[in-house]
């Protein structure tokens, strides 16, 4: 250990299943909608970890209308030792506010992994990953720093994303393959297509020497179907659907119904 929260070695032995990482943020939006502290996202996160997930993952945005730096904060002191922390957003996102920026707050609570996202200021939610042959020279002082930091850095890439080779040239260890667009046509009843895109990016950026991850409006519904099509699927972070479904059957019967799906 290096002083980050856990090394990508503490998970090693979880190498053979993919690891649900739960997304919390749209906890904070419902909290945020009142102020105060309900839905008290401590609290969900422990009951996620209560229920078997493997990781808890947040979003941190400059306008601060998801997770909050100090959730950001608590999470880590709540989550070292237990569950993988993952903390995605975009790292050139200039600092605002209370918002210190994402490097900051790496730098301050040395999650698991870092995602990197290219969302612009103000997006919705992300859609798109990064160019790799654009974007890596750019990329590359801030993986250096967070893998010195002890963080496993991961990318945020589209499907049919191409150019690997130049994000494990800067040390990057994994991609998150954005399933919004496999979701959406799952959900119109013809996901072939997006989804041999995904098992065919999952397939290039591993034989790369990335490990692969997978995420954006995953449910219980599309999950299996992505999950026994990409062999080695290492982690897949879930949270609109989770916690919509949430609504219905609870947060702790919903994490289990998951990692059925994912046994
Ligand atoms: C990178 C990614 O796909 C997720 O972080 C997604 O952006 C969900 O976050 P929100 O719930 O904030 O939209
Ligand atoms: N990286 C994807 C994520 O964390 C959750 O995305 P979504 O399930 O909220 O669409």
């Amino acid at each position: 250990m290096n002083g980050a929260l856990c090394s990508a070695n503490d998970f090693l032995f979880l190498a053979s299943m993919t690891l649900l990482s739960v997304n919390l943020n749209k906890i904070a939006v419902l909290r945020n909608s009142r102020g105060g502290n309900e839905p008290d996202m401590a609290r969900a996160a422990i009951t996620c970890i209560e229920s078997g997930c493997g990781g808890i993952t947040v979003h941190p945005r400059p306008d601060m209308r998801h997770v909050h730096p100090d959730d950001v904060r608590t999470l880590a002191a709540m989550l070292r030792g237990r569950v993988e922390y993952n903390i995605e957003g975009n790292p050139f996102a200039a600092a605002r506010g209370a918002y210190p920026g994402l490097i900051a707050l790496a730098r301050e609570v040395r999650p698991t992994q870092v995602t990197l996202v290219p969302d612009s200021d103000g997006q919705i939610t992300s859609d798109h990953g990064f160019d790799l042959a654009q974007d890596t020279e750019r990329l590359r002082p801030l993986v250096t720093e967070l893998r010195e930091l002890g963080c496993r850095v991961s990318l945020f890439v589209d499907p049919g994303a191409t150019g690997f080779e130049h994000a494990v040239a800067i040390g990057v260890q994994r991609v998150e393959i954005y399933t919004g667009p496999y979701a959406h046509a799952f959900a119109e009843g013809d996901a072939k297509e997006q989804l041999d895109l995904c098992v065919d990016t999952a397939r290039r950026a591993q034989q790369a020497g990335l490990a692969v991850n997978a995420g954006h409006d995953l449910s219980q519904a599309n999950l299996g179907t992505l999950r026994a099509a990409i062999p080695g699927l290492a982690e897949v972070s879930i949270g609109h659907a989770l916690i919509g479904e949430a609504l219905y059957e609870g947060l702790a019967t919903t994490v289990r119904k998951y990692l059925q799906i994912l046994r």
